[in-house]
């Protein structure tokens, strides 16, 4: 019989129950017996939906507080020493409150203690704690919460599934500290660690385990093919299963080492990479289960099932027994539930598929491959071809205009009139700025009073013109603060963008967005990411009132604020007919009628953010030049059709940027501002390398802690900065936006953060 399974569920619940629970915790308005409870609560939901839609395995292991990630480091003990009590103390039980204070950090009478770095997951939108090894790392059982969660999902008469990401992954995802040492010689270790719980698991009868190794879609060094072949022949194990799960992308050069460790199941993502079916079903071990992907895990789009039924009939009758169905990847970065959604038009409605229905389809189509034919079998396949049929020809989808637009281009409108150190002389002759002019990022903090607001108004509970008042007192207020805190080129604070992309997508045609579509960017944080569903086109200015009027309200430079193409496509559902950059290319003309719409209003200087750009670029390096190409294209007819006096800055976060450097110099932006303080401005090193020509605002402190960074650091930072770049170039910002943050420590801050800026003119300009 194929076997129907999910490699993970949404933790975060319908209504972002866990992110509530979690906040109220830490507020201390929830004990800790009622957020024990909370989770439960969800975690049963969550199976029972799953069993409900037919899956004849569930997941447990991907429930966590915080991060997956996490989870693994303490359940495996690797807790940073700064989080234990006695610096030659080895090992800890974790409780929840240790859990917490390593994903958030804590300040106590001794200072304050960091929290684990956040990186993103792979090429997702989705950020887990990196695990820090030491040399000498050793590595003991915990932490019980898997055991524990098996025993509860058994408890409830389900067949779990573990799931829990692999040794090889686990290790490759962490960072050596201390020294610069090779992580592999941890291996041996940490796999005896595995194994133990292993035995664990098998000893409470479960059958099959999910191990996760992602990394296998990675260009691997053949150390590490190595290493999987010393580790998956020491975890075999008589009496437990183990499906090695891979996702993300083609197993590719990883296929030899991969299909011949001794799992007794391997899955593969065909989303991602349908040409490896072949292939792997060829080299495919007879003692092997071979778990399809063929549900796509991180977009909404409805599954073709008889297409992949097709596909999969021919393997079936190869594999019989051994061929499973499941989804490319977890449903972590799939919203939740499409029922719950009341704007959709019912036609579009059809057209998607969240983690709830999602199941549905694998469930359904692993009943026709064991050949039932029941009318609700069938009727849910004459739904799917229905469905597919009627968007392949809907008139929401293709836009005449847009596509000759797009025909039209011609590569001098992704060209400034003159090079940078022509135009910044220009521009700062019109700006007329003092060295090391400081400015933040663009948001300001998103308060409890903003929010309320708009849910108010998003409820028809005040009226668009109230709506729009208290946004320009908010608006007025950041404005009021900056000129206080004397900032030399103002922002209006983006207060009124849930998002800085799901606030461009409401207002774009060819978008669609949702009321409960979140998904876990970090933490207790969603997002709601808007869904390109056709071509994209800007039907009136989106961004133009608001930032003319916080211009009317200040002679400083104010600084036109606006999602860039390529973040403003990573950050979205894509669209499954078209090639990202076919969108990214309507994302970057309608971006340009906006720059330039801004630029007619008066503004002088416009920011074009592009935090993802890095996280963009495909998993495989052989590739990353096709998609820096178009990226860096699109980012340049977004920018490129003002005057020379026209400043465009963009900012970058979240980024390694060593890789891509030449390609951020492409994006000829006039300055960039950056998140280099967490990494004490090593960040910096690539641009100085590179002789990075323009201007740059290295960030000088980290808005992701609540602490007010001391003048003393952020000088000492912004010194560092001036060894790597010439004085002339340097602006002074922090790393990011202060949607996250209270008034209190932004302006605590943003007050240090001039003062080092107006102390080190004055040094600079006596030499
Ligand atoms: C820069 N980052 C972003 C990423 N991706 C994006 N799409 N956007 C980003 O900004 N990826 C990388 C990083 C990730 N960082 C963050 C940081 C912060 C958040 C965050 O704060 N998320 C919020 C939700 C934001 C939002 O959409 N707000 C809406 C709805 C607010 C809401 O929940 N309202 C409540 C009522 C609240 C009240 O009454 O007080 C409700 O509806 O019940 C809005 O402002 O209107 C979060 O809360 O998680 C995300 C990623
Ligand atoms: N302008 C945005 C960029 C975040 S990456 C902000 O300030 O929040
Ligand atoms: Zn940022």
């Amino acid at each position: 019989m194929t076997i129907a399974h999910s490699l993970g569920f949404p933790r975060i619940g319908k209504r972002r129950e866990l992110k509530k629970a979690v906040e109220a915790f830490w507020r201390g308005e929830l004990t800790q017996e009622q957020l024990l409870a909370e989770g439960k609560a969800l975690r049963q939901q969550h199976w029972q939906w799953q069993a409900e839609a037919g899956l004849d395995y569930v997941p447990v292991g991907d429930f966590a507080w915080y991060d997956q990630v996490l989870n693994v480091s303490c359940t495996l003990g690797v807790i940073p020493s700064r989080f234990l009590a006695d610096a030659q103390q080895t090992s800890t039980t974790v409780d929840l409150d240790l859990y917490f204070k390593m994903a958030r950090g804590y300040t106590d009478d001794q200072g304050e203690v960091a929290a684990c770095e956040m990186t993103k997951w792979f090429d997702t939108n989705y950020h887990y704690l990196v695990p820090e090894f030491t040399e000498n790392q050793s590595f003991k059982i915990s932490s019980n919460q898997l055991l524990d969660e098996i025993e509860e999902a058994s408890q409830l008469g389900l067949k779990a599934k573990p799931v829990l990401l692999g040794p090889l992954s686990y290790l490759w995802l962490g960072k050596a500290k201390g020294s610069d040492f090779d992580k592999l010689t941890l291996l041996d270790e940490l796999v005896s660690v595995y194994g133990e719980l292993l035995a664990k698991i098998a000893a409470l009868g479960i059958e099959w385990v999910q191990l996760d190794e992602p990394i296998l879609t990675l260009d691997l060094p053949n150390s590490w093919r190595q290493g999987f072949e010393t580790a998956y022949n020491r975890l075999q194990s008589s009496s437990l299963n183990i499906l090695l799960a891979t996702y993300f992308g083609a197993l590719a050069d990883n296929l030899a080492t991969t299909i011949n460790l001794p799992t007794e199941g391997l899955h593969i993502d065909l989303v991602r990479a349908p040409e490896q079916l072949t292939s792997v079903v060829d080299r495919l071990p007879a003692y092997k289960v071979l778990s399809v992907g063929v549900v796509n895990g991180r977009n909404v789009w409805r599954t073709d099932l008889n297409g992949w039924l097709d596909r999969l009939q021919p393997v079936k009758q190869k594999l019989g027994e051994r061929l499973w169905v499941g989804p490319s990847c977890s449903l972590l970065h799939s919203p939740v539930d499409v029922d719950q959604e009341q704007g959709f038009a019912e036609d579009v409605r059809q057209w998607l598929a969240f983690a709830v229905q999602k199941n549905k389809e694998i469930a359904v189509l692993a009943k026709a491959l064991n050949g039932n034919e029941s009318a609700e079998i069938n009727a849910a396949f004459e739904k799917s071809s229905l469905a597919f049929k009627a968007k392949h020809s809907s008139s929401r989808i293709h836009d005449q205009t847009v596509q000759a637009r797009i025909q039209a281009i011609d590569d001098t409108i992704a060209t400034r009139q003159l090079p940078y150190h022509e135009r910044i002389e220009l521009q700062r002759q019109q700006l007329k700025l003092p060295l090391l002019p400081t400015t933040t990022i663009g948001s300001f903090p998103q308060t409890t009073a903003i929010r309320a607001a708009r849910k108010a108004f998003k409820a028809g509970k005040t009226t668009e013109a109230d709506y729009r008042t208290e946004m320009q007192r908010q608006i007025a207020e950041a404005i009021s603060r900056q000129e206080a805190l004397d900032l030399d080129v103002l922002v209006h604070g983006e207060a009124e963008r849930n998002d800085m992309v799901e606030y461009f997508g409401e207002q774009l045609s060819g978008f669609l967005f949702s009321q409960h579509g979140w998904v876990q960017s970090y933490g207790s944080r969603c997002v709601k990411p808007p869904i390109i569903l056709g071509d994209i086109k800007r039907e009136q200015p989106m961004t133009v009132e608001w930032i003319r009027y916080a211009q009317s309200l200040t002679e400083k430079p104010l600084k036109g604020m606006l999602t860039g193409p390529v973040t403003m496509l990573c950050w979205s559902f894509p669209r499954e007919d078209v090639s990202r950059e076919v969108s990214c290319l309507q994302l970057a003309l309608a971006l340009r009628d906006e720059v330039q719409d801004l630029e007619k209003a008066g503004i002088h200087v416009i920011q074009i953010d592009e935090p993802a750009i890095r996280e963009g670029l495909p998993l495989r390096k052989a590739e990353w030049q096709q998609y820096l190409d178009w990226a860096v294209r699109c980012f340049k007819i977004a920018s490129c059709g003002v005057e020379n006096t026209t400043q465009i800055h963009t900012h970058m976060c979240y980024s390694e940027f060593n890789d891509i450097i030449e390609a951020i110099a492409a994006l000829d932006a006039d300055v960039i501002t950056i998140e280099t303080s967490r990494s004490d401005m090593e960040l910096l090193d690539a641009f100085e390398d590179f002789a990075y020509p323009n201007d740059i605002g290295p960030g000088v402190y980290d808005i992701h802690s609540p602490n007010v960074p001391s003048p003393a650091w952020i000088k000492q930072l912004l010194k560092k900065a001036a060894n790597k770049i010439a004085l002339k170039r340097l602006w002074v910002n922090p790393d990011c936006g202060l949607k996250t943050r209270d008034w209190a420590e932004t302006e605590q801050a943003l007050a240090n953060m001039v003062t080092v800026a107006k102390e080190l003119r004055e040094e600079y300009q006596a030499v």
